[in-house]
């Protein structure tokens, strides 16, 4: 059987808080889900029970990363809460992540809107009806 594709979650520094309810609104979906996480925000989502593996703090190489794992077709979807009214010094690693994630068509949701529409798509592809 393959192996189940992961989600990746990230969010900058002024989206943390926004990122950790959204966690927390959609916990039943992502306990079941094999999550990765850039390091700060792999420590925030540990802090919500929920079970994440952690790489490295995005400006330290997380977001290249996962966009390494994107390129692998380790992941279905990533969930980055972007900052954009934030200066930020890896933005070449942004880029490249979201680049990757158009060329491999990997789904990705850079603002809470759009990861809601996209977790209700999973929500209704992997949890059983009430
Ligand atoms: O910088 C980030 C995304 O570009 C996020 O990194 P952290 O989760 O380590 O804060």
């Amino acid at each position: 059987m393959p192996k189940a594709k992961g989600i990746a979650i990230i969010a900058h520094d002024g989206k943390k808080a926004e990122m950790i309810a959204f966690m927390k609104d959609h916990a039943a979906l992502f306990q079941n889900t094999k999550l990765v996480a850039t390091g700060t925000t792999g420590q925030y989502v540990e802090q919500t029970g929920l079970k994440v593996k952690k790489l490295l703090s995005g400006p330290k190489g997380g977001d290249a990363q996962i966009a390494s794992m994107v390129a692998e077709g380790k992941l279905q979807a990533v969930i980055f809460f972007r900052d954009p009214l934030g200066k930020h010094p890896h933005e070449p690693d942004v880029q490249m992540l979201m680049r990757l994630c158009d060329l491999h068509n990997v789904a990705l949701a850079t603002n809470p809107s759009t990861a809601r529409l996209m977790v209700k798509g999973l929500e209704a592809e992997t949890l059983p009806e009430a």
